[in-house]
């Protein structure tokens, strides 16, 4: 019986900003074939990751790489829930918030030193109504920007920031009942996010305290906007420091149940998902196996 490779690069070609480096060249070049076999395979459209990564695990692959954004990761990782495979990540996309969180090297060569080292770990992940994420989750402007985004032909951080900066001004609050670790709330909903990880990306730290291992999830609540708060909120988030109590809150639970008069719109890992108005979160402890850098 011909034997798997030991690695699987899956290469979203649509992922990040425009860029004159040949990944697969890079990959040739700098992975360690003493220690590992490997094959390459390039989506051919969105939804096609899962099933390649799927399919590598059963075939018994040891580490399947997932060569994107967070979109692409968010893919991957779902195709190796709960399995033996590792995830690792080769990042290409504009935010990267896993590869961030995980402390992965932002260039192809350095993301392949931490995988030819292939010190493996397990983290968390999350479920909201049923869809995982890895990276973050979220209701309302967050997930806005999301559905808005996905609809704009324009990429990169600076489409992204003006993007928020034309709809902050028009996004509306919206009343939910929130209830979280025996308690019930009602309360107003700017943006409600579900954080795994500590960023959305780019360093944006929408809950820095956030451990990806420790069995939970922070929740941000943001219960209204004004110019002030945006401003509190928008440094603190830029300076990995949790916001002052009047702009935002933060809560950490395993379990999260959301309710809306009105639907609202969710995301999960960035990807606009759809608007509903019953959200069920949990987190799914030590449920992804990971290649992260040695620490120190
Ligand atoms: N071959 C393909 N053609 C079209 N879309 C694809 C293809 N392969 C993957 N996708 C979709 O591309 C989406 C975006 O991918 P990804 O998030 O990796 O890149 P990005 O949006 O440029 O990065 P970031 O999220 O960091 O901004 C994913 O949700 C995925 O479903």
């Amino acid at each position: 019986m011909s034997k798997h490779p030991d690695i699987r690069f899956i290469i979203n070609p649509t992922s990040g900003p425009k860029s004159k480096v040949d990944v697969a060249a890079r990959i040739r070049l700098h992975l360690n074939h003493q220690k590992y076999s490997h094959e390459i395979v390039y989506t051919a459209y969105a939804g096609h990751a899962p099933e390649l990564a799927r399919e590598a695990a059963e075939k018994g692959c040891k580490t399947v790489v997932a060569v994107g954004g967070d979109g692409t990761v968010n893919e991957v990782a779902r195709g190796l829930l709960h399995t033996d495979t590792a995830m690792a990540i080769l990042p290409r996309g504009s935010g990267n918030g896993l590869a961030r969180h995980l402390k992965v090297p932002m260039d192809p060569e350095g993301a392949l030193r931490v995988l030819n080292e292939g010190h493996v770990t397990a983290i968390d992940s999350g479920t909201i109504n049923d869809h995982p994420f890895v990276t973050t989750a979220g209701i309302g402007f967050d997930a806005y920007i999301s559905s808005v985004f996905a609809g704009s032909k324009k990429r990169g951080l600076q489409s992204y920031v003006e993007l928020i900066m034309k709809e902050v001004r028009n996004y509306k609050h919206l009343p939910v009942n929130v209830s979280i670790n025996g308690r019930e709330l009602d309360t107003d909903c700017f943006v409600m996010a579900f954080a795994n990880a500590a960023q959305y990306g780019n360093n944006a730290y929408i809950a820095p305290e956030a451990d990806i291992e420790d069995g939970l999830l922070d929740v941000c609540l943001v219960r209204r906007l004004d110019l002030i708060k945006a401003l509190n909120l928008s440094y603190c988030m830029l300076t990995n420091q949790l916001a002052h109590a009047d702009s935002a809150e933060y809560f950490k639970t395993k379990h999260i149940k959301v309710e809306t008069e009105e639907p609202m719109m969710f995301h999960a890992d960035g990807e606009y998902v759809g608007k509903v108005s019953a959200f069920d979160v949990h987190v799914q402890p030590l449920s992804l196996r990971v290649v992260i850098p040695k620490k120190e």
